[in-house]
This record gives structure tokens, C-alpha cells and sequence, in this order.
């Protein structure tokens, strides 16, 4: 990867770098960097089961419920198992706040050891910042202007490091 910045941010969910100085540019095409999105299409086996992405398997763990986590399985995307991990008809686990960021963390340690390029690429990414870039996700991600925890981008930059 090639920027005339150290300082670039690459943004993954909304994929747009935001250049900090107009003097800063990638050169690579935004778009390669959603491969950092959990709706990726990067499959891997956890738990016994192969996961069509990484949102698949964090909404599911959001359940004791097995039916519930079945359906999420089973959901034809990463969208159709977002909203359904987000309906509350059926009770989340009550350590879910607890166990998010690990049950996250062990999804992206499946997702970037299951598939070689994108874990090249990501450690390719070192020393740049990745950010989660969404006006919608105050946890995982972090808006235009900073505000949000942007713990996925931390995540992967903490998987990032342990490539190093
Ligand atoms: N809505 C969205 C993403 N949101 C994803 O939703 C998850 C958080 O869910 P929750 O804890 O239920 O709010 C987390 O994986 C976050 O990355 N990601 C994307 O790439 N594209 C999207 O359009």
C-alpha cells in the first residue's frame, strides 16, 4: 500500500478515506478497504458451524435462544441477520454487554485467519488508523467529527498488531 500520508484514516463500513490535509491521498480505490466491514463476504468455521460473515455470527451470539440463533444462521445476508439480531421479541443474553467485544474479537481472529489475502492486506494497512466511519454506531464505529468508540477499528487494529 502505497499513501503520501501517515496519517490517512481508512474507513471500512462507509468506505471513503477522509483525508486529514487536502495534500493527502490514497491510491488505492476506497472500496477495497470494506473488506474491514463485518458484512465482508469472508466465510469461516466457528463453533462447529461455517459463518457466511461476521455479522451472521455476532448477531447470533446475541441469543441463548437456538432457534433464534438458527434463523440468524441461516439469513440469506449480513443485513437480514443485522436486523434480526436487533429485534428484542426475544430476549438478548443477559451478559451481552459483558461479552460483545469478545465475541467480536474471536470473529475477526476466525475471519482474518480463514482468508490469507485479506489478512495481508490488513496487516498491510500498518501504521494507518482504520476507522469504523458511520454516523449510525457510536460504539463500533465513530463519526465525521470523532464522536463514538470506534471499537472495531480498534479490534482490527489490535488483530493488525498481533501480525507484526
Ligand atoms: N449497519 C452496518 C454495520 N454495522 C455492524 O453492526 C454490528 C453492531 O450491531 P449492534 O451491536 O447490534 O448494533 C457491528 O458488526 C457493526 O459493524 N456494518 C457495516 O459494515 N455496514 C452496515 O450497514
Amino acid at each position: 500500500m502505497k499513501c503520501v500520508s501517515r496519517f490517512l484514516l481508512l474507513c471500512f463500513a462507509n468506505p471513503i478515506p477522509i483525508p486529514l490535509d487536502p495534500t493527502m491521498v490514497a491510491l488505492l480505490p476506497p472500496i477495497w478497504y470494506s473488506c474491514f466491514s463485518n458484512f465482508s463476504d469472508h466465510p469461516f468455521e466457528l463453533d462447529g458451524k461455517l459463518w457466511f460473515t461476521v455479522e451472521h455470527y455476532f448477531q447470533a451470539a446475541k441469543f441463548a435462544d437456538p432457534q433464534q440463533r438458527a434463523r440468524i444462521y441461516a439469513c440469506p445476508s449480513p443485513m437480514t441477520a443485522a436486523l434480526m439480531g436487533k429485534d428484542r421479541s426475544i430476549p438478548i443474553r443477559a451478559d451481552w454487554d459483558a461479552i460483545k467485544l469478545d465475541v467480536m474479537r474471536q470473529a475477526l481472529n476466525a475471519k482474518f485467519d480463514t482468508h490469507q489475502q485479506i489478512h495481508d492486506f490488513l496487516q498491510a494497512t500498518h501504521p494507518y488508523p482504520l476507522l469504523n466511519y458511520t454516523a449510525f454506531d457510536p460504539f463500533w464505529g465513530q463519526d465525521k467529527r470523532g464522536h463514538g468508540q470506534n471499537q472495531l477499528g480498534k479490534l482490527l487494529m489490535e488483530r493488525r498488531s498481533r501480525m507484526l
